[in-house]
């Protein structure tokens, strides 16, 4: 746990002193591409602080028809659920300063979940927040594709994977599409 906390505290502060040092943008892979589908339901988020952003990749799945979501969040212990984004929409304030659409709208299932993380590995293994948010998602959607969405200097030598952890299916950076 403390280890965790302690990769936590350095992957952020990598992170953000890569983000510093020059802007960068995430290239949408041919092979994410040709994941998309019309009316797939592809979840992303909004970036906190320096994470990497996705806004390249849900460019390029309403180009190809698919519906987007954005998590939901209530607190640290209330599972995320996911709600539609249609483009354009208003977005509001949540917690951990996260912009987020508004909670009175129905959640969907997503089939494609792209996914911010603070440390990942060659295994596609990944670390996020601690809250569980994500693990818990990927417990109730396993069909789900999970694609992790990072900057390069978030991978790590190896994570020990927890019980309860989905590996993801493949990882994007701004320099390669990391899969099996
Ligand atoms: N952009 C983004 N959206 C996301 C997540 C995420 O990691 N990134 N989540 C992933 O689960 C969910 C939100 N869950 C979260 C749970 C905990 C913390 C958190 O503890 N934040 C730290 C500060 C982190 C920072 O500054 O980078 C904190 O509040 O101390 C953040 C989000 C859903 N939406
Ligand atoms: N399917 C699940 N149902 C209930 N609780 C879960 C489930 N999966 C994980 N958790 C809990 O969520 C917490 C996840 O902690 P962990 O340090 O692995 O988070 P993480 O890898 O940073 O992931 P996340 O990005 O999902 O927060 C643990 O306390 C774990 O018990």
């Amino acid at each position: 746990m403390t280890d965790k906390k302690q990769l936590r505290a350095e992957m952020r502060r990598a992170r953000e002193a890569f983000v510093a040092a020059a802007p960068r943008a995430l290239a949408v892979p041919a092979a994410l591409r040709a994941m998309f589908r019309a009316d797939m339901i592809v979840a992303a988020y909004v970036p906190i602080g320096s994470e990497a952003d996705p806004a390249p990749l849900v460019a390029a799945a309403r180009v190809a028809g698919c519906r987007v979501a954005l998590p939901h969040v209530v607190d640290r212990q209330t599972a995320l659920t996911f709600l539609p984004w249609d483009e354009n929409a208003a977005l509001v304030d949540g917690p951990f300063r996260l912009r987020q659409p508004a909670g009175d709208a129905c959640p969907i299932a997503p089939e494609l979940v792209l996914t911010p993380l603070i440390a990942f590995d060659r295994a596609l293994n990944r670390v996020g927040q601690g809250a569980g948010h994500y693990d818990r998602a990927f417990a109730q959607y396993p069909h789900a594709k999970r694609i992790g969405v990072a900057w390069s200097v978030q991978e790590v030598a190896r994570i020990d994977a927890d019980p309860w952890d989905a590996p993801l299916d493949a990882i994007v950076t701004e320099q390669e599409w990391i899969t099996r």
